[in-house]
């Protein structure tokens, strides 16, 4: 055991050596003079009994509650402090030192310590503990020994001699004492503890990497503090603390923003700086805040849910065109007045790195929204409701016939008035149970309302002849089903004609990925005769199966949520709106507010015009005593006061002027070719349309070969035939989608369509123009070319034979002109039949040269006679100009 002079007592303690035998003696130690020896523990007792004139076994009691007391802390530490839990009971202890000196240099009370409990609890029982001390020895000598004890336990040697004027051994025993609170074995017990700790330290180093570091950093810097002199020590030990701090903070609140803050990375490489000085580090931590704010002033917005492209730019202070560039490198395509959908906002938002906050500016007129909350907020008591179901298929494969047919058989039998008109919905029951049908078959219905967002349809039934197989409408009805996520059932049609293969359509439904359960997949496939009848109730059943399957439920206790699926303005009767009840209930006296329309229900009637009082949740009805025709889709909400729904309709009605006022225009090709050769579009999107398989099989294949090192053609989707509202549908909906037609000609409404979508629509006759132009768009250069200038369409009426000069056409102008002696083209169910141009043009047996929109005339075509009421004869002139394409 080591042994401990009276005289390093003596001296340690500031007393006389004969004092201190004095002492021994008195304690009963065996000691007979300063020079004599006494052991670790007696000295400790002794020192104790100097001081506090306790014996050593009264003073015990003391260090044990100290040491739990900070063994607690430790556990209690919040996580990166706690990183340094080894070190705890020996930082503390400097630590007091530090602070407590440096609250005496500044004046500042004990009662306002760092940050953290440990300390403040450290510093507090210690500082008591001190205080009795003082009383009997002197002040100074205590804190410098208190600071000691530390030093001495992380790196004793050194610090001994550095700090304690190289007093050597006694100083150990003295800083001991200075702290009287705590015992030699409680030190050396928290010493011994260290593997245990040491284990602590390495859990510890599991948790995330930026407090690890910043646990590893802390610990360089203590250790050069355990090494360096006393005053650096303890001025980085002063600014240690706060920098951790400081981090942690920026931490948390980086956390709570959801973004990344660059701060957090500065705030531990200023841990770095901690070891290089105070100064660099005040710096750097003065500088810190407005760093934070600089973030901050970029990492958050706050945008409306419906924010123009440039609008978005401006918030997030970036060029719009870099923000453009960024949705097309993501493959979707804006120019800077369109808005953004929320996706692309998202997209935008995780590229820019940026917290942005949608505010909702339509909450104000968002009836449905409020609706929707309410909902969610009250206890709903949930009923089973009739499933909405919606018929599509191809043109003839008998949609029509079939809805007929289970209306009829199902409502006609026993109801006097029997079907009285359409409606666009109607009910029927099957075991007891009601099902709703949309009477208005088709996929444009369908696709409308759901780009009106109305998701009013439960479950798609398409109809598929059995004679006739898969037909290009089959398909996009397999695809408008799909894209909406509404469950799908095969009506295998026509199954009384001898020419059906129902085996036919499975395998070539299967081919789409509308595998039949009995073939293993998950569709059912019903076969069925809109003639017969035959199948009939077995659709209906499916139809009942799957609804069980979707668990339709809703709350009729609530007030009424429809969706409008028919309006017209009726004459006697005003506005008239077929909708199909969601959930509550409609009555008759509810004031609802639908779009821009709302009102006091008049009357409710029936799908057979019986007038009801209410109608359920699932169920259609027909809505009298609107202000206006709200649109189909729109959704119609039971509010409670007329001025509500005044309110509603007009801030709607306001908003859509608005947004009436400043609608989008989709992108040009011009735009499309900047952009593919500013390197910021990946692929161009493209819907081909051909009158043959043969030239749609061949530009199909040249335009998969376009490709430069970063763009490509993107076949959207390719067909034969005309190009169709459909078409220009698709196209809108990608919004970058750019129309080929070739030997094919848009007409009349799909033209219209394009128009007013804001669709590109190229046309071509030769196949290799139509592969030059995409090439030189997919590779950005434009070379010039030849433009060719619509001029006039005409719809051909009657036919006239004229003697000599063979048939002439009794058209009417559609659009524009029709011009003599131009190039015309004659078109026939959208297709390219001829080209050539006007021989002759007659407004009422007189030569004219010209005949406008509206007007009659007769056209001779030269060296065609072929002409057939229905085609389409569209003049053009062809117009040199610097290409753009
Ligand atoms: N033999 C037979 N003929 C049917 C059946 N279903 C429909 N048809 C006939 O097929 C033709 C087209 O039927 P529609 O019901 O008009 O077909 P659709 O799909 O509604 O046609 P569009 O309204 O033009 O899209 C009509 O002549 C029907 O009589 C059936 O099950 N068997």
């Amino acid at each position: 055991m080591d042994k401990v002079r009276i005289t390093e007592i003596a001296k340690e303690l500031g007393m006389k050596n004969k004092e201190i035998v004095d002492k021994a003696v008195d304690l009963g130690l065996d000691v007979k003079g300063h020079s004599s020896s006494i052991s670790t523990e007696d000295a400790e007792k002794l020192m104790n009994y100097v001081l506090s004139g306790e014996t050593a076994q009264a003073s015990k009691p003391s260090p044990q509650p100290k040491a739990p007391e900070i063994k607690k802390v430790e556990v209690v530490e919040t996580p990166p402090p706690v990183v340094e839990k080894p070190k705890v009971p020996e930082v503390a202890a400097p630590k007091t030192k530090t602070l407590k000196e440096k609250e005496l240099e500044t004046g500042h009370t004990a009662q306002t310590p760092p940050q953290k409990e440990l300390v403040e609890n450290t510093v507090s029982d210690v500082a008591e503990d001190k205080a009795d001390t003082v009383d009997k020895v002197d002040p100074t000598n205590v804190q410098k020994r208190r600071g000691l004890v530390i030093v001495k336990k992380k790196r004793p040697e050194v610090k001994e001699v550095e700090v304690e004027v190289r007093q050597s051994p006694s100083s150990f025993y003295g800083s001991r004492e200075s702290t009287p609170s705590r015992s030699m074995e409680s030190m050396f017990a928290t010493s011994n503890s260290a593997s245990e700790l040491q284990k602590k330290k390495k859990k510890l180093k599991k948790i995330p990497a930026e407090k690890k570091s910043t646990t590893e950093k802390l610990d360089i810097a203590l250790n050069i503090e355990m090494a360096d002199n006393r005053i650096d020590t303890e001025e980085e030990d002063m600014i240690v603390l706060p920098d951790l701090n400081v981090g942690l903070l920026v931490n948390e609140e980086a956390k709570k923003k959801k973004q990344i803050d660059p701060s957090q990375i500065r705030t531990t490489k200023k841990t770095n700086f901690v070891m290089q000085g105070i100064q660099r580090v005040g710096r750097k931590r003065r500088r810190r805040p407005v760093q934070v704010q600089e973030s901050e002033a970029i990492s958050a917005i706050e945008i409306p849910e419906e924010i123009r492209v440039y609008e978005f730019a401006e918030k997030i202070n970036k060029p719009v065109s870099e923000v453009i560039k960024e949705l097309f490198s993501l493959g979707v395509m804006f120019t800077k007045n369109d808005f953004l959908d929320k996706d692309s906002i998202e997209i935008l938002a995780e590229t820019f790195g940026i917290n942005v906050t949608t505010v909702n500016d339509q909450e104000a007129f968002d009836y449905v929204k409020a609706y929707d909350d309410e909902g969610e907020a009250s206890d709903q008591i949930l009923v089973e409701r009739a499933p909405v179901i919606t018929i599509m298929g191809h043109v003839d494969h008998g949609k029509t016939s079939l809805l007929d047919y289970i209306r009829s058989a199902k409502v006609a039998a026993g109801e006097a008035g029997g079907i009285t008109q359409h409606v666009g919905a109607y009910m029927v029951e099957k075991n007891g149970r009601n099902i709703t049908f949309i009477d208005t078959p088709g996929h444009e219905a369908f696709t409308e309302m759901r780009s009106r967002g109305a998701k009013v349809t439960d479950i798609v039934i398409v109809v598929v002849a059995a004679d006739d197989g898969v037909k290009p409408q089959t398909k996009e009805a397999i695809e408008h089903a799909k894209a909406a996520n509404v469950p799908i059932i095969i009506a295998v049609n026509k199954m009384d004609k001898e020419a059906a293969n129902p085996d036919l359509v499975k395998a070539q439904l299967a081919e789409l990925g509308i595998t039949p359960v009995d073939w293993g997949g998950e569709h059912e496939f019903v076969p069925v005769s809109a003639k017969t009848g035959m199948g009939i109730e077995d659709l209906l059943e499916t139809i009942l199966l799957q609804a069980d399957l979707l668990e339709l439920k809703a709350d009729p206790s609530r007030e009424v949520k429809a969706t409008v699926i028919e309006s017209s303005l009726e004459k006697g009767r005003g506005p008239v709106a077929t909708v199909v009840v969601e959930d509550g209930t409609m009555r008759v006296g509810d004031i609802v507010v639908a779009g821009v329309a709302f009102g006091k229900v008049k009357a409710l009637l029936d799908d057979l015009g019986r007038s009801v009082k209410e109608a359920l949740p699932g169920e259609p009805v027909v809505v009298l005593g609107l202000s206006e025709v709200p649109g189909a889709g729109d959704t119609l909400i039971s509010v409670k006061t007329d001025k509500i729904a005044r309110e509603y309709a007009k801030k709607k009605a306001e908003y859509l002027r608005q947004k009436e006022l400043s609608k989008t225009t989709k992108v040009s090709l011009d735009d499309l070719s900047a952009m593919i050769a500013e390197g910021a579009l990946k692929t161009l999107p493209v819907i081909i349309k051909a009158d043959v398989q043969g030239s749609l099989e061949a530009i199909k294949g040249s335009l998969e070969k376009i490709r430069n090192s970063e763009t490509k053609v993107n076949i959207v989707s390719a067909g034969i035939g005309g190009i169709t509202e459909s078409d220009v549908a698709i196209a809108s909906a990608s919004s970058d989608c750019i129309i080929l037609g070739f030997h094919v000609r848009p007409t009349g409404v799909v033209k219209e369509k394009a128009k007013s979508a804001g669709v590109e629509i190229k046309t071509y006759n030769i196949i290799y123009d139509l592969i030059d132009d995409v090439t030189n768009i997919v590779t950005g250069l434009m070379a010039p070319v030849i433009r060719e200038e619509n001029i006039g369409q005409a719809m051909v009426r009657e036919v006239f034979p004229v003697p000599k000069l063979g048939h002439i056409a009794g058209c009417i102008v559609t659009d524009g002109t029709i011009n003599r002696g131009v190039k015309i083209r004659v078109i026939r169910d959208g297709v390219i039949i001829y080209e050539g141009s006007v021989s002759s043009l007659k407004r009422f047996k007189e030569d004219v040269k010209e005949v406008g929109k509206g007007f009659e005339c007769g056209v001779g075509i030269t060296g065609y006679t072929d002409i057939k009421v229905g085609d389409y004869i569209e003049s053009f002139k062809e117009v040199e100009e610097k290409a753009k394409l």
